[in-house]
């Protein structure tokens, strides 16, 4: 397996029993971009982050993180990736600050270098005012913060983050989405993974498509991307602008909260109903996709599989 850095994942499969909750994955992660990983409920996403992370062993298959095997170099894996998984263990005795502190000297850093970095970090998630209470008083929110901060602690190459933004008001939101780009800028490797895919399409350059323990295949993904879908159009008159799209548009035109909503098959098609609306002088004041494009790929990829 050729190694570029980042994550590699060839053929991985894991099951659980009979339970086959990885069947075949495999997909990049490049150095200095944000990729997404995608999938329904039970899809396999949190397996595969285990054995990413080195605390589940594949039954089939390899990763690479920085060049290193999990299987054959955890310690070597663990000092390079920092890992948030979507629900905080318990160490409710300890203070906000403590906890950082401690997994800082777990990572073998000095008491002065652990202070530090629990410093540097209660600021970067805006936990500096809650640094003294102990951590079971913290909101889900900002449990989430805590996470983020503990994954962080070692400045690692690689990042996993389950669900990161669950839980997060939108300024939060805001806040992380920053956080991931600038984490990707300084040329970390970050998977993501998350149900709010309007969320995903904002902060990540690459998408992998998790269904039944599967990787959906580039062809498959393509085809999704490029299928029809529904666009969200707003004209000052309303009925004048549904007729031309009656006649304009690639099929039924609904109602959808003041706008109306048609299926086009495709940019190129869109492009030409637009000129065909703007030629017959309605004010078009909203001509949009209704779902951002990661939304649009997953709906499709899944349809497909149920009707398959
Ligand atoms: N330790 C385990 N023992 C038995 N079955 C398991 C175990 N862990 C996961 N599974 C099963 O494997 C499948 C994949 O689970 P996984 O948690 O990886 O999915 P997921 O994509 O993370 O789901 P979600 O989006 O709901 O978090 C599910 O059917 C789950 O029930």
């Amino acid at each position: 397996m050729t190694n570029s850095g980042g994550i590699v994942a060839r053929g991985l499969a894991r099951s659980f029993g009979t339970v086959h909750a990885v069947t075949d994955i495999s997909f990049t992660a490049e150095p200095g971009r944000v990729t997404g990983l995608i999938g329904p409920n039970g899809s396999g996403k949190t397996t595969l982050m285990l054995m990413l992370a080195s605390l589940l062993r594949p039954d089939a298959g390899q990763v690479l993180i920085s060049g290193i095997d999990p299987t054959l170099d955890a310690e070597g894996v663990r000092a390079r990736m920092g890992w948030m998984p979507d629900a905080l263990g318990s160490w409710s005795v300890l203070t906000v600050r403590s906890a950082l502190e401690t997994t800082g000297r777990l990572y073998r850093m000095d008491r002065v270098r652990a202070a530090e970095r629990a410093s540097e970090l209660l600021s970067l998630v805006g936990l500096a005012q809650l640094a003294d209470q102990p951590t079971r008083v913290l909101s889900r929110g900002q449990k989430q913060r805590l996470s983020l901060a503990r994954a962080l602690v070692h400045d690692p190459e690689v990042l996993l983050l389950d669900e990161p933004a669950s839980g997060l008001d939108p300024i939060a939101r805001l806040d992380l989405q920053r956080l991931v780009r600038g984490m990707a800028a300084e040329g970390k490797t970050v998977l993501i993974s998350s149900h709010v895919l309007a969320e995903l399409d904002d902060m990540a350059d690459d998408a992998v498509y998790v269904a039944d323990g599967a990787t959906a295949s580039v062809e498959r993904v393509a085809q999704a991307r490029s299928s029809s879908r529904l666009w969200r159009i707003r004209a000052a008159e309303r009925e004048p602008l549904r007729a031309a799209l009656v006649h304009h548009g690639d099929g039924p035109v609904r109602d959808d909260r003041g706008d109306l909503l048609v299926p086009v098959a495709s940019e190129a098609a869109a492009a030409d109903l637009l000129r065909a609306l703007v030629a017959a002088d309605l004010s078009i004041s909203v001509f949009a996709p209704a779902v951002g494009d990661l939304e649009h790929t997953f709906l499709d990829l899944n349809r497909t599989a149920d009707n398959a």
